[in-house]
């Protein structure tokens, strides 16, 4: 595509060099730069991507997007802007010539439940449609998945993304919207026909620093949605959004237990599973799902929602929700055939950790044991209030490692000690991670429940900066078979 065609319609404050040039990839990072390419340099948070020109050049960039003024002494275009990451979102989107405009695209955003939502709406849209997915579990395109580095990818990803859906015939385009990707432009341009929030909790405090910026960056969303605004309104920012929004025109449906225009009744939880009513303007729907649950009838009601929303019948939003078998590791119950359950949850919020501990206790006979760390260089301020859970719901604690990065293990667990109540909860301290499992399942006791709280889907653990292989569904296997053969 010809340089001036994709910086047409963006913003920029100087261009030195003739842009009538032929362009066939764009890339933000100097190692994947090849011939004619466009190569936008970020000044990111751990280094600055200006740094790397010489080796973009190097490596054949044909023009450059620029946030500093440099000095280069090739003759190819620099496109000078105030900031890169939105001018890759506007690049982006030109480049594929705005693939968003020609799906429905649903945002979901909120900190705990957008990944299972996402699934459940698929559930749904895929009984009569092809659906695309982009979130945490990676890019999915009738069931071909691409990993992802982030949640929601930056702009050049996603735009390439809906491309690739376009190509393949889908029509609607679930995706997760982490408060960064608003907040760093990923999700600039994006043509949303629908959002959904889900619910509000500290989280990325040192990104956002107060909860009201966090809950501002949301809120961003809903003001680009063009169809219909989807909130929580049980949730406490949830009903602060719906008030702020009522002045917008794009319609507003809520949803919850206490109130809600889509709304859950005669609720019965179990290990088992959720059965609940589902009550719309269009009648009452019984539904009967196999993932355990309360937080699961809100993320059944925000799908719900957002089928009712997009005219889909009730007979079908039935048959999508009762065939989910759960999500990759959210509230997985392990098939271990044991006297006691081992459950591995992606839970890693003071909230997340809530829920999933709520609904163990509500159906949980014998001890809950639970097994878990807090992220390294990541927000701090969590770490106590997950101790202070954990230890209230719990029989036993297991303090370890879960991604401590840069961190050292010991230290994030002296500050998981601080809000940690010794007298309600027992605990041991096993930084590492595997033998914290082999420790809770040599010492199960007959009903006990084994709570693995923090990887879920994940396949791996970064410790002092380095990744290693860490599945823990492989890992209960092998604990259990070593404890058979001894
Ligand atoms: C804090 C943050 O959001 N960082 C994001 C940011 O990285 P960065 O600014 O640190 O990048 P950097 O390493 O400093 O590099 C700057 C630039 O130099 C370039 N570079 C670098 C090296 C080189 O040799 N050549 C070169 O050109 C890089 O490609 C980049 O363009 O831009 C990258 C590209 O988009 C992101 O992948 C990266 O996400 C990191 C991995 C991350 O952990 N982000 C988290 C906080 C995040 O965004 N999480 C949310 C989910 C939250 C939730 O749970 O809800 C998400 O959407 O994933
Ligand atoms: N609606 C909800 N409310 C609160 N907690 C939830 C909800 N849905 C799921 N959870 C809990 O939070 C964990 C993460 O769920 P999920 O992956 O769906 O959320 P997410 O918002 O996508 O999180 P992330 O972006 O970190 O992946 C689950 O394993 C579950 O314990």
């Amino acid at each position: 595509m010809n340089l001036f065609e994709i910086i047409r319609n963006m913003d920029y404050t100087k261009i030195k060099g003739d842009t009538d040039v032929e362009i066939d990839r764009i890339v933000f990072d100097s190692r994947q730069v090849k011939e004619n390419t466009l190569f936008v340099a970020i000044s990111g948070f751990k280094v600055d991507g200006h740094d790397f020109i010489e080796e973009a050049v190097a490596n054949g960039a044909k023009a450059l997007v620029v946030e500093n003024s440099i000095e280069l002494d090739r003759d190819i275009p620099i496109i000078k802007v105030k900031n890169s990451r939105k001018a890759l979102a506007h690049i982006s989107d030109s480049f594929y010539n705005n693939p968003s405009r020609n799906l429905n695209v649903i945002g979901i955003t909120g900190t705990n439940g957008k990944t299972s939502t996402t699934y459940f709406i698929k559930s749904i849209l895929e009984e009569k449609d092809r659906v695309g997915i982009i979130g945490t579990l990676g890019s999915n395109i009738e069931n071909k998945t691409i990993k992802t580095n982030n949640t929601t990818p930056e702009s050049l990803h996603l735009q390439k993304f809906f491309n690739n859906m376009i190509k393949e015939k889908i029509s609607n385009c679930i995706m997760e919207v982490s408060s960064h990707s608003i907040e760093l432009n990923r999700v600039d341009l994006i043509n949303f026909n629908i959002g959904v929030f889900t619910n509000l909790s500290a989280e990325h405090l040192d990104f956002h620093e107060t909860i009201e910026n966090y809950m501002r960056a949301k809120l961003k969303l809903f003001y680009m949605t063009k169809d219909f605004n989807i909130i929580n309104s049980d949730d406490i920012y949830g009903k602060q959004m719906i008030k702020e929004l009522e002045n917008v025109d794009t319609k507003l449906i809520t949803y919850g237990l206490q109130s809600g225009d889509i709304r859950a009744e005669n609720l019965e939880l179990s290990v088992k599973g959720i059965k609940f009513d589902i009550q719309t303007p269009k009648g009452t729907i019984d539904i009967n799902m196999t993932t355990p649950g309360l937080f699961n009838i809100y993320n059944a009601l925000a799908a719900t929602s957002c089928a009712v929303a997009m005219g889909v019948s009730l007979e079908t939003i039935k048959k999508g929700l009762e065939k989910i078998k759960g999500v990759k590791g959210r509230f997985e119950v392990l098939p271990i055939n044991r006297e006691f359950d081992v459950i591995i949850d992606f839970a890693h919020s003071p909230d997340g950790f809530d829920n999933v501990l709520k609904t163990v206790k509500e159906f949980a006979q014998g001890r809950i044991v639970t097994v878990f760390g807090c992220g390294g260089d990541r927000d701090k301020t969590k770490r106590p209030k997950m101790g202070e859970i954990a230890s209230y719901y719990s029989d036993l604690c297991v303090l370890t490692s879960d991604n401590s990065r840069s961190e050292k293990t010991e230290d994030i667990i002296e500050e998981i000690l601080i809000g940690l109540d010794e007298k309600s909860c027992i605990y041991e301290i096993i930084p590492d991670r595997r033998k914290a499992i082999e420790y809770a399942i040599k010492n199960a006791k007959p009903k006990d429940i084994i709570l693995l709280l923090g990887k879920g889907h994940e396949t791996y653990q970064i410790i002092n900066g380095e990744t290693y292989e860490f599945n823990e569904f492989k890992i209960v296997t092998q604990i259990l078979n070593k404890l058979d053969k001894n």
